[in-house]
């Protein structure tokens, strides 16, 4: 488990850590790691440290510290390394350090700085770390935006400037960055987005702070985890062992996501599928998964409603459900089984509008995107793009369920537990229907017995991973990062789980 933390958090660790240490060790600690890197960088891209051009973009904190400590190590090494100064004060040691390092430093400039940056091999970002707060304000916010058109590697030291620490907002200009070299521990504001996708790759720098951690803001499993927590089948295994899903999904109108829900929870492996809906998607789902035993059923008798489904562990609702008084009723009647239940799509609409259908003991696991959790909080859904990760433990807590909120970091929240970021995944997962699908395979987690929290997590590490899979035509598709890939498909996320199962 990828573990994150607050800005608080590990100045608490720091404070502690600190406490045993002569001073200064930390700062020294991290600017060599931070020196290494780079050094490492200007190796791959000069084939030497010597004669290389360094920028350091340097705050007024000690995030402009290390980057001058660090600039001071790299001009030792021949580099010929300048410094652009942001702040009224600069970090004194770090810039008596460089100086005394052959390197040089100057007050900002814009034309300047720009044309330093465009001459650079590398640009270390070092304007404000785990200490800032809000937007970027002159001239960091101009400098930060003059990064973006730097001609070498950006390296943002620590955090990049611009992007919460602590939260992943970005409130205005921010540094992104090819690579964030980070100190201590990961922070939580790596990863979760808007500030994930300002990061570049990660590398953390150990300075000692691990055993001072406290328990972690945010969490991301790894494949092991994924692994570990997912149910394997035994010999003595059978149906109800594996785990039957009940899939209430599909209307007359809107027939896609039923097959595309039951689809998923087929290919996770669920025991059996019940599905259960009206007569057109009924027929359909037959039509595509022989496997699934269904029902049709009569919403404008909702009396015992769900009585002919037979037994369930768990149920899916919502995809496609619609949401007038027959959508409502079928909810009704799902909620009130005492199992775990997954709400999506159509079904979160109706717990939106009453949320009297969430009164239940037994778990519920809500999957909305940014724009279905505005309407679940009455937030605007650009308040919660901007900070989703407060949002998503605010509804955990407000609503009492497991919130999985989608996007281009999925977020898992629960409340007293870390919330979960996913980080499989692929930009071409962002097309109708994948939703569905990620829905059917929470719910195969379910019906096996996993928690709503770990259900829910594992099951959008599977769908991020089978995506991958798919867009790169299969598991021996070549290529790193997102080369090679080519546009998918819902059904091809849904037939691409068994290998991403197999590859863990
Ligand atoms: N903790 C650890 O374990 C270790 C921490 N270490 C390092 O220390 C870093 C934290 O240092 P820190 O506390 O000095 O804060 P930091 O990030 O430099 O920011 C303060 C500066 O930013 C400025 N500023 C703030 N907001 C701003 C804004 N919106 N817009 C513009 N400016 C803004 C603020 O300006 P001021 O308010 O003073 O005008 C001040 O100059 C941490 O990230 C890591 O790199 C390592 O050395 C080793 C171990
Ligand atoms: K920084």
């Amino acid at each position: 488990m990828r573990t994150a933390y607050t800005s608080d958090q590990i100045r608490t660790a720091e404070t502690a850590l600190m406490a045993g240490l002569p001073e200064g060790t930390l700062m020294s600690r991290a600017a060599a790691g931070l020196a290494m890197v780079c050094a490492n960088l200007l190796q791959g891209v000069r084939g030497r440290v010597y004669g290389s051009h360094v920028a350091l973009l340097a705050g007024g904190g000690d995030n402009g510290g290390d980057t001058l400590y660090a600039g001071a190590r790299l001009a030792s090494r021949g580099a010929r390394v300048e410094a652009v100064l942001a702040g009224s004060r600069a970090h004194e040691g770090g810039l008596a350090a460089l100086l005394a390092a052959g390197g040089r430093a100057r007050p900002f400039d814009a034309a300047r700085a720009g044309d330093l940056l465009a001459r650079a091999d590398i640009v270390l970002d070092g304007l404000v770390g785990i200490g800032g707060g809000g937007a970027l304000r002159e001239p960091y916010g101009t400098l930060a935006e003059l990064t973006a058109g730097a001609a070498g590697l950006v390296v943002a030291v620590d955090v990049p400037s611009g992007v919460d620490a602590s939260s992943g907002r970005v409130e205005g200009p921010a540094v992104r960055a090819h690579l964030t070299v980070t100190f201590g521990a990961y922070k939580a504001g790596l990863l979760v987005d808007p500030g994930a996708s300002h990061t570049g790759s990660v590398e953390l720098v150990d300075i000692g702070l691990g055993p001072h951690l406290p328990d972690p803001e945010v969490a991301a499993p790894t494949g092991d985890d994924v692994a570990g927590l997912l149910p394997r089948p035994g010999a003595e295994s059978d149906k109800y062992r594996r785990g039957v899903v009940g899939i209430a999904a599909g209307s007359d109108t809107y027939t896609g996501a039923a097959v595309l829900s039951a689809g998923g929870a087929v290919r996770a492996g669920a025991g059996m599928v019940r599905f259960a809906s009206t007569a057109e998607p009924v027929r359909l789902v037959r039509a595509r998964w022989p496997e699934a035993v269904t029902t049709v059923l009569d919403p404008s008798a909702p009396e015992g409603l769900l009585d002919e489904v037979g037994r369930v562990q768990a149920w899916v609702l919502g995809p496609g459900l619609g949401t007038g008084p027959e959508a409502h009723a079928v909810a009704r009647a799902v909620l009130a089984a005492d199992v775990p239940v997954l709400v999506d799509a159509d079904g979160l609409t109706l717990v939106a509008k009453d949320r009297t259908l969430l009164r239940r003991a037994a778990p519920t696991v809500l999957t909305p995107h940014a724009g279905e959790l505005s309407r679940l909080l009455g937030v605007p859904r650009e308040r919660i793009e901007a900070a989703r990760l407060d949002h998503v433990r605010r509804a955990a807590a407000e609503l009492g369920a497991t919130v999985l909120l989608k996007g281009s970091t999925t977020l898992v929240a629960e409340e007293h537990r870390p919330v979960r970021v996913n980080t499989t995944g692929t930009p071409w997962l962002a097309t109708g229907g994948t939703g569905d699908v990620l829905s059917g395979i929470t719910g195969a987690l379910l019906a096996a017995g996993l928690s709503g929290y770990d259900a829910a997590s594992c099951a959008a590490y599977i769908h991020g991973l089978a995506a991958r899979i798919a867009a790169r035509g299969g598991a021996a598709g070549g290529g790193d990062g997102r080369r090679g890939e080519a546009p998918i498909a819902a059904l091809d996320v849904a037939e691409a789980v068994p290998e991403a199962l197999r590859m863990l």
